[in-house]
């Protein structure tokens, strides 16, 4: 098995501030200044034990390119792109729009290195280069949407390779899976009527963007019914996640024959991660991508691109996606040192009132053709 990897210095040099930890720091409030949750530490943490535990040996490395201004419009419109450009020359860079997510001097630069990166690993996959890849990018990007950047994403660096891959290379349906605790609101926004993109949200019900990613959330239009939602309780772990890929994500991918599988991987929804209440553990992650892997090679020879999103735990995100790419990259696993801890948190098994949730979405998986 050949997996690509994409990753760059410059991810860690997207710079979100140091005053906002999710709120900017405000002595009247009580709010102290302190790192913003989406920061360098945990997805350099993340690539360096790649590269100590050896698994970096096993990998192709990809080298990420900016995306050009066409690709970024196959997405986002004229008058956004130009306002994160003009903002990122600033000295004190600017804001997606949200107010949460911000970038400093040069900023936009960083962020088409970021959407290049998710293209070159979707160019690779394709051509056929590598059976699977990973693209290690950051700023996230599955909150954006055309005309805003939030969620502390600025491009929505998967919906944009996703139309790259349908517009230069002649892939035709694609399924996008968003395993990220977050709902993937932008890159179900960019194809909300469009039937040629299935896409399926695994996430906590109802946490970010607020009111988003309803069972009742299923497209619109000619796009009605190619939109999943999952929205799990607190405190799913990894056989109530398992179940929802059981039940929902697999029978919706073959049902759906896609030519290609991208994944919006976030380990937020890790038994460790500060922004949400899930117990998924790094052995959760592998069999979620094992789960995938086996649909994936079943209907589009094994073609998954995965690109980063969210996960804000810098001791456990790294241990969640290394096995991840153990599992791209049929290489065996490296112990968890955390496996003690998290396993034994309760609740790992599926739960009644999540597995009621899943059997609320799995019938929409009839109507996929
Ligand atoms: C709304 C709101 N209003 N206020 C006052 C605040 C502090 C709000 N939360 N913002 C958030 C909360 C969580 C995220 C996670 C993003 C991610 O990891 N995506 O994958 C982003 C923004
Ligand atoms: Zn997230």
């Amino acid at each position: 098995m050949t997996t690509g990897y994409v990753y760059h210095e410059l991810f860690g040099w997207h710079d979100t501030g140091t005053n906002v930890g999710l709120l900017p720091a405000d002595p009247a409030a009580g709010l102290q200044p302190f790192v913003h949750f989406e920061n360098a530490e945990t997805k350099r943490r993340m690539h360096e034990l790649i590269v100590v535990s050896g698994l970096i040996d096993r990998l192709e490395r990809i080298r990420p390119v900016h995306a050009s201004e066409e690709q970024i419009l196959r997405v986002h419109t004229e008058a956004y792109l130009e306002r994160i450009r003009s903002e990122s020359r600033l000295p004190k860079g600017g804001d997606g729009g949200d107010g949460f997510t911000p970038f400093g001097q040069g900023g936009y630069q960083i962020a088409t290195l970021a959407a290049g990166g998710v293209i070159a690993a979707v160019d690779a996959v394709v051509s056929g280069a590598v059976d699977n890849a990973y693209a290690l990018v950051r700023p996230p990007g599955h909150h954006a949407v055309a005309d805003l950047g939030m969620g502390f994403c600025l491009f929505s660096n998967l919906a944009i390779a996703a139309r790259h891959a349908q517009q230069a290379l002649g892939v035709e349906r694609i399924a996008v899976v968003d395993w990220d605790v977050h709902h993937g609101n932008g890159t179900q926004a960019a194809f909300e009527d469009d039937p040629s993109v299935l896409t399926i949200s695994l996430h906590q019900d109802n946490v970010f963007p607020p009111n988003s990613g309803s069972v009742e959330e299923r497209g619109t239009g000619a796009g009605h019914g190619y939109a999943l939602n999952v929205p799990l309780p607190p405190g799913t772990g990894d056989y109530g996640y398992l179940y929802a890929m059981d039940q929902v994500v697999v029978p919706a991918i073959r049902a759906f024959q896609p030519d290609l599988v991208l994944v919006a991987s976030g380990f937020d929804a890790s038994a460790m991660d500060p922004l949400a209440r899930q117990l998924v553990t790094s052995e959760g992650y592998r069999m979620l991508t094992e789960r995938l892997m086996a649909v994936a090679e079943e209907t589009c020879d094994g073609r998954i691109a995965m690109s980063h999103e969210g996960g804000y735990s810098p001791v456990y995100v790294p241990f969640c996606g290394l096995a991840v790419m153990e599992a791209l990259a049929g290489a065996p696993a490296f112990p968890d040192p955390y496996a003690p801890i998290v396993t034994g948190f309760a609740g790992r098994d599926l739960q009644p009132h999540q597995q009621a949730t899943v059997d609320r979405v799995s019938p929409f998986v009839a109507d996929l053709t």
